[in-house]
């Protein structure tokens, strides 16, 4: 049979372009970026970050502790003092707060949260409230307060499933913002 006419059909092993080896796994990037975001945080001692990601693995919103519209500069971050009014429990928003009331999107119901640390009891309800589906956390650094036990006892009761993160690729990712 002449070949000559026939149209070259592309040999997939030979030749064509092969995806790159070792691209970032997805839930490794939404942990990242709820890392990165905690960055912005103000807080000397501890600072959270926190990424809502819905059903289509989009991000709809992220958020870190920080103070109130109009409080920053002018609220305490201490953590003890005499009057707990001079400290930053009562004023402070927490990361998952602020990643809800981020959102880009009308609502987070059928979201994951990725948080850097285990959600309190507050930010519990909020995600309940709200319709989160997952959460997923890095630290579970205050697992023996209150808050976090009873905040288990609600993400328990509603059924909403909660599991520390481990990295699937590399736990340690470097970011070059420098331009050169
Ligand atoms: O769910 C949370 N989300 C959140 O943003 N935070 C913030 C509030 C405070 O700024 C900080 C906790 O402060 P500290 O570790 O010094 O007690 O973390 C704390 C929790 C859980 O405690
Ligand atoms: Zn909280």
């Amino acid at each position: 049979m002449d070949k000559r006419n026939q149209k070259q059909q592309p040999d997939p092993s030979n030749g064509s372009k092969r995806k790159r080896e070792g691209c970032l796994d997805c839930s490794d990037y939404f942990m990242a970026v709820a890392v990165l975001t905690s960055k912005m945080s103000e807080d000397p001692n501890t600072q959270v970050g926190a990424c809502i990601v819905n059903q289509d693995n989009k991000v709809v919103s992220t958020g870190h502790n920080q103070m109130p519209k109009g409080g920053k500069d002018k609220l305490p971050w201490e953590q003890k003092k005499e009057d707990e009014h001079d400290t930053k429990y009562p004023y402070v928003c927490h990361a998952e707060l602020n990643a809800i009331m981020n959102k880009n999107s009308a609502d987070v119901k059928g979201c994951t949260i990725y948080v850097t640390l285990f959600p309190c009891n507050e930010c519990a309800k909020l995600i309940i409230q709200g319709g989160i589906k997952a959460v997923v956390y890095l630290s579970d650094r205050y697992k023996d307060r209150y808050s976090t036990k009873v905040s288990k006892k609600m993400l328990d009761l509603a059924g909403i499933p909660y599991e520390q993160f481990y990295p699937k690729g590399a736990p340690e990712i470097v970011i070059n913002i420098n331009p050169n």
